[in-house]
């Protein structure tokens, strides 16, 4: 019994081992990094705090909702994996659970329910954001923020402005995360174009709602005979794919099991970017000046303080630059919405 235990603790750190070589590290060189969840109970919560903690870059992962937390930290602590896992719960512990935290996540706020817009979560979500914001300026002022709570179109441009207004605002530092975008699009054009998934790319630009997600399947790689038929098809698809996923659910709430994934690989870039990996590049959506919109998706390169470089949109093709025209109306009303939320 004890020898089987002694080899499966060998392998758990052999696994762990060769994971953070795999990343480009020697197993010396990986440096402590705290990783906040905020919503960390919920239904991307849960499968997110999960792969959270199987990650190697974290020490330490910190669990906070309003409630429910200590039972999630308790059963993922478990895991034999590198981070110490701590859950908190109620507005007392959030300054605890943020302190010293280098990445922030939030799941945090309602999800949508069929016939709803994301739009229409903005009541609710932007009062929760924006008193999240408030302690993460006072708590954790130099963390990358990474937000999901929808809208994102308006809820970064919320945590902008209380940033701005604690004189913490470090455009830097703050992420919509826009990786389930991109997720999908490289699936669901894998499926078309019959390549293998794993070595797909595919450029998701805009925002992150309906016509304000642009993929540029123009630039997917590898290469592959799809139509243009295809691709306008291939575009409604990812556009609409988180509204699948609402109609599949029937009233049980949105994607958590994909974003969840989406949101440990953004993370995962990020925690990879703060320790100097060169090269990382993810589309996110962030304060930009690719175009005349004061925030918008597009591939940008991470680095040790976050932002390192937001990267040009690359050549369109028609239909790519018309989708970018239509897109802007509503993204900027988004943007607008959510600046003026937190400035009254
Ligand atoms: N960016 C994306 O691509 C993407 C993808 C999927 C879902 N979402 C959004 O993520 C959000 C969460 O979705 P879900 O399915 O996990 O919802 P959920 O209802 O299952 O979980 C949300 C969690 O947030 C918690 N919460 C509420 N107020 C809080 C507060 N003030 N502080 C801390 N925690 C708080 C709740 O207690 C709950 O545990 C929704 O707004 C959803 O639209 C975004
Ligand atoms: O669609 C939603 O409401 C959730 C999320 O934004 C998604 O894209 O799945």
């Amino acid at each position: 019994m004890n020898s089987m235990l002694r080899s499966a603790r060998t392998l758990a750190t052999t696994a762990s081992r060769s994971s953070i070589l795999r990343r480009g590290y020697s197993s010396e060189s990986v440096p402590d990094r705290k990783v906040a969840i905020l919503g960390a109970a919920g239904g991307i919560g849960q499968p997110l705090s999960l792969l959270m903690k199987l990650n190697p870059l974290v020490s330490n992962l910190a669990l906070y909702d309003i409630a429910n937390t200590p039972g999630v930290a308790a059963d993922v602590s478990h895991i034999n994996t590198r981070s110490e896992v701590t859950g908190y719960f109620g507005d007392d512990q959030l300054g605890k659970a943020l302190e010293g935290a280098d990445v922030v996540i939030i799941p945090a706020g309602v999800p949508r329910k069929p016939g709803m817009t994301r739009d229409d979560l903005f009541n609710i979500n932007a009062g929760i954001v924006k008193g999240l914001c408030e302690a993460i300026a006072k708590y954790c002022p130099h963390a990358l923020i990474n937000m999901i709570s929808n809208p994102v179109n308006s809820t970064v441009p919320i945590a902008a402005e209380v940033f701005k207004k604690a004189g913490t605002y470090d455009e830097k530092r703050l992420f919509g995360v826009t990786t389930l975008d991109v997720v999908r699009a490289k699936t669901f054009y894998a499926g078309k174009a019959r390549v293998p998934v794993a070595g797909v790319n595919v450029p998701v630009v805009g925002g992150h709602a309906g016509v304000t997600i642009l993929p540029l399947f123009s630039q997917a790689t590898p290469k592959a005979n799809v139509s243009e038929e295809e691709i306008v098809a291939l575009t409604k698809r990812t556009q609409d794919g988180g509204t699948e996923v609402v109609e599949a659910k029937a009233g049980k709430g949105s994607a958590t099991l994909s974003m969840a994934y989406a949101g440990a690989l953004f993370a995962d870039a990020c925690l990879k970017g703060l320790n100097g990996v060169p090269d990382v590049v993810e589309c996110t959506f962030v304060q930009s000046n690719v175009t005349d919109l004061p925030f918008f998706a597009s591939k940008v390169r991470l680095g040790k303080n976050g932002v390192d470089e937001v990267l040009g949109l690359g050549p369109l093709s028609d239909f790519e630059k018309e989708g970018l025209e239509k897109l802007k109306p509503e993204l900027l009303s988004s943007i607008e919405k959510g600046i003026k939320f937190a400035n009254k």
